[in-house]
């Protein structure tokens, strides 16, 4: 098997039952090595939940989860190890500097480093891989409210995680920001190989970062596919255009890839102005959201 083959993560008949309720029923899903998995879904979906329990941090009611090859409700220090989890903004430690910060939390990893992972991350490099750099001598407490996301990034990954969980991760961040975290996320999985599962509302964002999404209504996975699958799974078909001895074309077809390959092959530089448009994320998210709903409310 090839790294890129290895499970990550796999849960299968996932159930999470408070009192008479279950808000996550029959939850199956598997991620891939080194894959960026968006977990989408309405407030009170149960995204927190599912995170909680795949960290080890909630014990399930029933079903199957294996997540780095080991039960996370029986998780040791060295499995936690591999691990990283951000959360919500670090509030604590206001009058460490953040280099100090991250070469004390680094330390507990030093003895879970392998030949293949050295562990922890150097803190100069990792501050540089966030855009710290002038930040490094700063007090945490006087960061603005962009510097110290990233700052819990860091503090999430200075342990070079092989599973790293980010909840919100650019809820405060200015565009910039945005775009050079978007940057790193996508450095982490490519470059370093993490495993990566985000939790987000901003569809945007699940559409440029992520290889797969799942989506979660009412405890349930009503989607889980890449955005361009969801997106023919609602809309049908993507629209190709493009230009032809001075007229504009448009097609509609289900397998837009193959149809471009084909008009090249045929036409090749008489192509000009090429545009692929398949529905949103949001668009689809939207439908499908709608659509679980109408049919929950049929079968009531
Ligand atoms: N400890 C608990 N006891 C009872 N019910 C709970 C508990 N924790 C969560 N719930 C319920 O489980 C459901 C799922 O909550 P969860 O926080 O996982 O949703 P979410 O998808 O993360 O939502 P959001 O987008 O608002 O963060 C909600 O209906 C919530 O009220």
């Amino acid at each position: 098997m090839t790294a890129t083959e290895q499970v990550v993560l796999d849960v299968d008949g996932l159930r999470m039952r408070y009192g008479a309720t279950d808000v996550l029923q029959d939850v199956t899903f598997q991620a891939r090595h080194g894959e960026v998995l968006a977990l989408l879904g309405p407030n009170g979906a149960g995204k927190t939940t599912a995170i909680e329990i795949l960290e080890g941090f909630r014990m399930r009611s029933a079903g199957h989860v294996e997540v780095l090859g080991a039960d996370p409700a029986r998780g040791d220090e060295r499995w936690r190890a591999r691990l990283g989890v951000v959360l919500q903004s670090w509030r604590d430690h206001g009058k460490w500097r953040v280099r100090e910060l991250l070469a004390h939390l680094g330390r507990y990893y030093a003895a879970y480093g392998t030949a293949a992972i050295r562990r922890p991350w150097d803190a100069d490099e990792l501050i540089e891989a966030v855009g710290l750099t002038e930040q490094a001598g700063k007090k945490i407490r006087t960061l603005s409210g962009g510097q110290r996301r990233r700052l819990d990034v860091a503090i999430g990954i200075v342990g070079r995680p092989e599973l790293l969980f980010l909840d919100e991760p650019t809820a405060a961040f200015d565009p910039q920001a945005r775009h050079e975290f978007h940057d790193l996320v996508r450095g982490l999985a490519d470059g370093h190989e993490t495993t990566i599962m985000l939790t987000t509302h901003d569809l945007d964002e699940a559409e440029k970062l992520a290889d797969r999404i799942v989506v979660l209504n009412g405890g349930r996975i009503i989607a889980d596919g890449t955005a361009a699958e969801l997106a023919r799974r609602i809309a049908g078909e993507d629209e190709v255009r493009w230009v032809q001895g001075g007229r504009r074309h448009t097609r509609r077809t289900a397998d837009s890839t193959g149809f471009v390959r084909d008009l090249f092959r045929r036409h090749d530089e008489e192509i000009h102005e090429l545009e692929v448009h398949r529905a949103s994320l949001e668009q689809t998210y939207l439908a499908l959201v709608r659509q679980a709903e109408t049919t929950t409310e049929a079968t009531r």
